[in-house]
């Protein structure tokens, strides 16, 4: 929160009429972030038929939609929003999330006075590209209070940054308590290795040459080492994870993208979902059932999790489950899993029924 305002001012409408900013960021599940060009005829006739197998629809209004296209794309999500059911909305089972131009752009301006009079009450999260302080997002903020309060919406629509600069991941705790509105982070690879000089070429992903080799073995100068992949964003994801965790609000991979590599798409989110990440941003429609899988936890680890909330009974002390200890710390980290699990069933029918299925020993030994 910045020292200049006081508690009570951080939760006030920052124009008048404009909604009350929230004081909980809702935990509305959000394993893939699909993104679509809504100036695509092809890609927009898909989503339609989207609604419902997919948390999150993000028009993308920003980078991969050319130049030319950028008004037919902004026109192009209004008529998506208006004519779509169930997409959108504090009730809906797809979120509606658009990730609009950059703030020094010419589009950026034209994108948030157009959306917000016309879809603002479908919108659910604006994403803001290239954030680098938390001078961005008060802008966004004020001129969202302000649009809101012309409109006539009862709801903010919430905020979320892109971290893809080098200055944005200095900033990163300031930017995710900029605004009661920051409702989560992603991390932007591709961006952010260009602006950190990086020697990179790829979106996302490992790079073979950013690895740890065996130590030499004595005396045996030809021997086999092994050498060890290391991640390029493990840095990235962990000090965002810490400042999303410090302001109650949520971290996100982002793309990955080798679309034909399932393989390693799925490590890389796996990765960031053991980290902490709630989900991961999808390119193309293959990657949707990927996030799924990926950021909903297994039937094995909600089965043990189950086992241990039985087995600590109050939730303190120390106990033995399959000669392991359990206390109130694994306890904690069980609880997470298990919420996770119930969030998840509550708008996933089949997950639902795999973890109804599970029945459980709650015997400790
Ligand atoms: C790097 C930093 C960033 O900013 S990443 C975020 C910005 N980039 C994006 O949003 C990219 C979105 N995805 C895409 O543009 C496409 O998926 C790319 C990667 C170009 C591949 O497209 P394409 O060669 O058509 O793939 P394909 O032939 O396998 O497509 C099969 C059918 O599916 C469609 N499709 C493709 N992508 C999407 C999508 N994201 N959402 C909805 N539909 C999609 C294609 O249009 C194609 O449809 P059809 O079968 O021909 O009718
Ligand atoms: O916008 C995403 C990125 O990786 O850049
Ligand atoms: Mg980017």
């Amino acid at each position: 929160m910045p020292s200049s305002k006081s508690p009570k001012d951080f939760f006030r409408p920052l124009a008048v009429g404009a909604p009350t900013p929230p004081t909980e960021i809702p935990a509305r599940p959000s394993r893939a972030i699909h993104f679509f060009d809504p100036s695509n005829e092809k890609m927009a006739a898909k989503i339609p038929q989207m609604v419902g197998s997919v948390d999150v629809l993000l028009g993308n209004l920003e980078d991969a939609v050319k130049a030319d296209n950028k008004e037919a794309a902004r026109e192009g999500l209004v008529t998506i929003a208006s004519e779509t059911d169930g997409l959108g909305g504090p009730d809906a089972k797809t979120q509606l999330w658009t990730r609009v131009n950059s703030l020094d752009s010419p589009w950026a301006l034209d994108d948030l006075t157009r959306l917000v009079p016309a879809i603002g009450h479908k919108l659910d999260v604006i994403m803001v590209p290239k954030v680098q302080g938390a001078e961005d997002i008060h802008y966004v903020d004020r001129l969202l209070a302000q649009l809101e309060a012309k409109a006539g919406l009862d709801r903010p629509i919430l905020v979320h940054a892109i971290l893809e600069t080098a200055r944005g991941v200095a900033n990163v705790e300031e930017i995710c308590g900029a605004s009661p509105r920051m409702q989560g982070l992603s991390l932007g690879p591709a961006d952010l290795a260009a602006d950190r000089r990086m020697k990179t070429t790829r979106v996302g992903g490992g790079h073979p040459g950013y690895l740890v080799r065996q130590d030499p073995v004595a005396e045996q100068p030809d021997a086999h080492r092994a050498i060890f992949q290391q991640d390029l964003w493990h840095y990235t994801i962990a000090r965002m994870v810490d400042a999303c965790a410090t302001h109650g609000i949520y971290p996100y991979y982002g793309p990955f993208g080798d679309i034909a590599d399932v393989v390693a798409c799925e490590d890389q989110f796996r990765n960031a979902f053991l980290l902490g990440c709630v989900g991961t941003w999808s390119l193309h429609p293959k990657q949707i059932a990927i996030a799924n899988k990926v950021f909903s936890p297994s039937v094995e680890d909600i089965t043990h999790a189950r086992r241990v909330v039985a087995a600590m009974g109050d939730g303190t002390g120390a106990v033995m489950l399959d000669g392991k200890m359990e206390d109130d710390a694994s306890l904690k980290q069980c609880l997470v899993m298990v919420e996770l699990a119930e969030q998840l069933a509550a708008i996933d029918p089949e997950l639902k029924k795999q973890y109804d299925a599970i029945s459980i020993d709650s015997e400790a030994n």
